[in-house]
This record gives structure tokens, sequence and C-alpha cells, in this order.
């Protein structure tokens, strides 16, 4: 398997990465809240722009970009637009969305893109070549706030975001039951078995589905999403006390 290197940080390589998104509504919050991140344990940090104000205007969304660049010196930046059919903050046309993503990722600040995996095939395979175009990684994504589809399921739609050409293939799931916790889990460790040639990321949302978002290193989740401030989904432990454990079980394994 192979690890996907951003500014030195090597995601699916030893420990899982930390993710912190931020999701700011204002300039001002969103770079005040990038500030604080220096003293904390973050390996990458995902601007979730679904949240700004202006995230229509996209020379505004490139004037936040550049700033933000500058307080986060070499940390990665992944930038979602998370629409809300997957739970995000707004909806977005898909030709829009291909515009957006397709712009950002030609400015050289940032690192990674997120793109859903179900905007429809050609719109997230012409994103991943434009992205990739530009010396950017595209993770794909997909969300079920509601439920936990089943362990087949799961593992076909990781494999059709890695046909699709995504560097790093993603899933969120809600679990109704911990037995749900357990299908999340085992859809991850078949998916790296059998068919992943490259980092996955995956958990199961909310208090119940935590255990997944600390137990990655031995299931094969290559990254995990920690609140520095805000969370932006259900479940998100606090990045000091989720490196706390990430390091604890690195240690015994
Ligand atoms: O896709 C994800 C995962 C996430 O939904 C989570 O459950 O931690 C948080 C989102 O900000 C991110 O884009």
């Amino acid at each position: 398997m192979k690890a996907v290197e951003v500014r030195n940080i090597k995601i699916g390589e030893g420990i899982p990465k930390i993710c912190v998104p931020i999701v700011g509504v204002t300039k001002e919050d969103i770079i005040n809240e990038a500030k604080t991140f220096e003293n904390i344990p973050v390996d990458v940090v995902e601007w979730r722009v679904d949240w700004f104000e202006n995230v229509f205007d996209i020379e505004k969304v490139k004037d936040v970009l550049t700033d933000l660049r500058q307080v986060l010196k070499d940390t990665p930046i992944l930038f979602t637009f998370r629409t809300s059919k997957e739970g995000g903050e707004k909806a977005i046309e898909a030709a829009d969305y291909a515009k957006l993503n397709k712009e950002i990722a030609a400015t050289g600040n940032v690192d990674l893109v997120d793109v859903e995996a179900f905007t429809g095939d050609e719109v997230v395979k012409e994103i991943i070549e434009a992205a990739h175009a530009c010396g950017v990684k595209v993770v794909a994504s997909n969300h079920d706030f509601d439920k936990t589809p089943d362990k087949d399921d799961i593992v076909g739609r990781l494999r059709k975001m890695q046909d699709l050409g995504a560097d790093i293939p993603k899933i969120a799931v809600m679990p109704q039951s911990k037995l749900d916790v357990l299908t999340l889990l085992s859809a991850t460790e078949e998916m790296n078995r059998l068919y992943a040639d490259r980092p996955i990321i995956t958990m199961s949302m909310a208090g119940t589905g935590v255990i997944s978002r600390l137990c990655g290193e031995v299931f094969g989740s290559a990254l995990t999403f920690g609140a520095a401030g805000k969370a932006s989904a259900p479940g998100q432990m606090g990045v000091n006390d989720l490196n706390t454990v990430l390091s604890l079980l690195h240690k015994s394994l």
C-alpha cells in the first residue's frame, strides 16, 4: 500500500494523521481559528468552505485561502465543500461545484480537495483529473448521516472511489447500534485486506462510533478528524485527547 504524501505528511503510514476542521463563517473567524492551531497536534487542516458566508464568490474564497496558507505555513490544507445532501451547510449545482474545486486546486494553496463521490461519475472524474494536473490530491467522500449500510455496500462504495481515481477513498456513516460500528470496522478491514492499494479513511459517527476514530491504525483508517473549536460532525474528540489515545495505542502495537 502506497502512502499519500503531502508537505512531508505521509497519510497511510504509521499513526493515523489528525485532521482538524475549520467551520468559521466569516473570514475573520476562519483566520483566527487557524491561528490557534500553532500549539495543538494537527497534521492536516480541513477548511469546510460550505460554512463560509461568501463561498459562492470564488475570488473571496481565494482571498481567504491566501491568508490561510500564510497562517498555516507548511501544514497541508484539505479543501472541502460539504453539500447539504451529505450533511453540509449549503447546496450547490454540480457545474458550480466542479468549477469551484478546479479553480481552487489551481491556486497552489491547497494540497487536497474533497470530492463527493456520488456527484456523478463524469463530474468526479473531471475534478480528479484537474486536481491531479495541479499536483493536488483528491479525497473522495461519502456520508450517510442516517444509518450504516451493510458491509458489502460500504466496501463497494470505497472501491468505486478507488476506481474513479481518488487518492484517498473516505466514508462516514451513522451507527444505529453497536453492531453497526462493527460493520464499519469490518468493512474497513476487508477493504484494506482485499482491495485497497492506497490509504482509506472511515468512521462511524456520534458517541457510539467514537471508537472507530481511535483505532484506525489497527483496522486501516489513515486519518481521523478531531475538533479544536467547534466539531464539524458528531463524535469528534478534542485533538489533544485524540492525540494521546492514538499515541498510546501506537506504542502497544
Ligand atoms: O468527511 C468528513 C468527515 C466528518 O464528517 C467526520 O465525521 O469527522 C467531518 C467532515 O468535516 C469531513 O469532511
